[in-house]
């Protein structure tokens, strides 16, 4: 196959089009989110049932329960942990939590441990809490003692700062909090607001989780889309993601039901996910709650003012301006006195599941933002141009989760999209099943638990196709971004995570290997067979020409490229190629790596691409 190369660009890259999906699905609280404990506050939990004591356990008989205070830590916190010391027992007697599936001990790391207690009634006791690290069979890795009394039954706060003596080589390590069982016995106390992080990244108080925000800003994404994707939405409009829930001190963060079955701390809130954007050179493209809920509730048109407004005040808490707006006061008190960058904001999320609704609603948030901020773009996310939106929308956001080979065999969808000024942002898109007939099925229907190389080959074709018409396709993510390997709700995920490390999958290696080689032009070249199962594209920047090929097919492809420059005699072929079916696993997280090597290259040169294999070539310009 010959490959002509244009000398002239037929549009610039924006700078925008790699980014990152981002939810919580097991990927904030747990994941990219700091904090080490969980259920750390008993937010949204019911007092006295199992499942508010998720993540505590006993040490040593300490009586432990999850009662509704009648002098709550605070009003959004109404609930506390209720710890009692029964007669008849000596040594150290306490509770423990047992963090998201482990606690990582690293004995480099300064761990930051926080609480609130009070006594519910005044008393002469006088003792010591011991809290601090421990390992599962009960070995104290890490410890500080705190001097208490119950001379006061006022709330008090607890900081103490935590080295471990040595590192765990298990993660199943427990955070844990005692006192001495015979000088402490008869004693009751209240806990409340729990917390523990490790260092964090750009050391941001109440911040990310080093090694997984490293993993993503490795990618260089040019956009961040939260909250979500149906975290978003709630089942109901009341667990709605509601943005001033988030912000602030933890105390006055209720959470919520998620949309994912388990509770939002929001710990990772408003703020934080625009501190992240700024702290990794990542746009952020928001979405506002359109009025519709996962449960099937649509907001009726004539309802819908006070949830225009709150949309209002989430954008004005973003850009707004703090002499003459309470939301951005709200931004400056909270140190960002300065706009945050934005241009793009979603109306709801996948709203061709409610498009009979979304008609009235796109119009009614759309007049009345667009109004108010002239210079934003908003993003529909019902299925383009059906149902017929008015106003037009500006941008759509399109999702698509499919088999491998049906991203190689649409690598030119848009390719034929009307050039009509509206733009395109491919919100969410991801190899997820071989198995046509039953796509979102389980792993033993054709789900795919980990993204393969030709999952990945396939998803580098489709994306391809968006370079070669990022004059309309603006920006594109995988999703979903993470997922917890030891629970997640869905598969595939971009990024894997326990509780100590990161895998990195096919899927990353191709989004970074794309991302970081963007280019600044596009230059037409011959087109790839649209039926074909290799597909290339050229762009350049100021010292490089950039050449993406995906090899989709199960045998090596050579192309021939013809330049209409000078370029250097050497370049490098960067390439990701395995088996088909192959993967990065917990149990093989390196099973296949990107290489790279010299090959030769001059005016004219051929690359033999291997069979299911993505390589990105980069040549000095002359
Ligand atoms: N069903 C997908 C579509 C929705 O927007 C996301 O929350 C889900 C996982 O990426």
């Amino acid at each position: 196959q010959t490959v002509t190369v244009s000398s002239s660009a037929s549009h610039a890259i924006p700078s925008t089009l790699w980014g990152l999906m981002f939810e919580d699905i097991s990927s904030g609280d747990g994941g990219l989110y700091g904090e080490l404990l969980q259920n750390r506050a008993f937010q949204q939990v019911v007092p006295g049932t199992p499942d508010a004591l998720n993540s505590w356990s006993s040490i040593n008989g300490g009586a432990i329960s999850v009662v509704s205070d009648n002098v709550p830590v605070s009003s959004a916190l109404p609930n506390s942990l209720r710890f009692n010391v029964p007669n008849g027992l000596s040594g150290p007697v306490g509770f423990a939590n047992s963090g998201f599936f482990g606690i990582k001990v690293d004995s480099s790391w300064t761990y930051k441990a926080s609480f609130h207690f009070r006594f519910p009634t005044r008393s002469s006791f006088r003792g010591n809490l011991v809290l601090g690290l421990r390992s599962s069979s009960g070995e104290t890795l890490a410890s500080a003692t705190v001097p208490i009394s119950a001379s006061s039954t006022s709330w008090r706060q607890v900081n103490v700062s935590l080295r471990p003596s040595s590192s765990a080589s298990s993660l199943s390590n427990q955070f844990f909090v005692t006192v001495d069982g015979n000088s402490a016995r008869g004693q009751t106390i209240n806990f409340a607001m729990f917390s523990l992080f490790p260092p964090t990244f750009k050391n941001r108080p109440n911040g990310m989780r080093i090694d997984i925000a490293t993993a993503l800003a490795g990618m260089k994404p040019g956009v961040f889309r939260f909250p979500g994707g149906n975290n978003l939405e709630g089942q109901t409009p009341a667990s709605r993601w509601q943005w001033n829930a988030t912000l602030g001190s933890l105390l006055d963060r209720p959470g919520r039901i998620g949309d994912w079955s388990y509770i939002n701390t929001d710990g990772l809130g408003l703020l934080e996910f625009l501190t992240f954007c700024e702290d990794t050179g990542m746009e952020p493209i928001m979405a506002v709650w359109s009025g519709f809920a996962l449960g099937g509730t649509s907001i009726a048109q004539d309802q819908l003012q006070p949830f225009i407004q709150q949309a209002i005040d989430q954008i004005d808490f973003v850009i707004g301006d703090p002499r003459t707006n309470a939301a951005a006061a709200r931004r400056a008190a909270l140190g960002h006195p300065s706009p945050f960058k934005l241009n793009f904001v979603e109306i709801g999320n996948e709203d061709f599941f409610a498009a009979d609704t979304y008609t009235h609603r796109w119009t009614t948030f759309v007049d009345a933002l667009q109004s108010t901020f002239p210079h934003l773009k908003f993003i529909a996310t019902s299925n383009i141009n059906d149902p017929i939106l008015t106003p037009k929308p500006q941008v759509y956001d399109h999702h698509v989760y499919q088999t491998p080979t049906f991203f190689a065999q649409n690598s030119f969808f848009y390719d034929d999209m009307a050039r009509d000024g509206t733009l395109y942002f491919e919100g969410e898109y991801a190899a997820i099943s071989t198995n046509p007939n039953d796509i979102f099925g389980t792993p033993a229907d054709g789900r795919l638990p980990f993204p393969t190389m030709q999952g990945s080959a396939g998803e580098a074709a489709y994306m391809i196709g968006m370079e070669r018409n990022s004059d309309i396709v603006f920006a594109a993510a995988y999703a979903p971004l993470l997922g917890h390997v030891s629970n997640s709700q869905w598969t595939p995920n971009l990024v894997g995570f326990d509780s100590g490390q990161v895998f990195k999958s096919t899927s990353y290696y191709v989004q970074q290997l794309f991302s970081l080689n963007k280019g600044t032009e596009y230059l037409p070249s011959t087109l790839p067979p649209r039926n074909g199962t290799v597909f290339w594209g050229v762009t350049r920047d100021r010292t490089n020409l950039i050449i993406k090929i995906s090899n989709t097919g199960s045998s090596s492809a050579t192309l021939n490229f013809v330049l209409p420059f000078n370029v250097a005699s050497t370049g490098i072929a960067h390439l990701l190629t395995g088996e088909a079916t192959t993967s990065n696993t917990p149990t093989s997280p390196k099973a296949i790596q990107p290489s790279s090597h010299f090959i030769r290259t001059g005016r004219r040169f051929s690359y033999a691409a291997p069979a299911v294999s993505v390589t990105v070539i980069t040549i000095v310009r002359e």
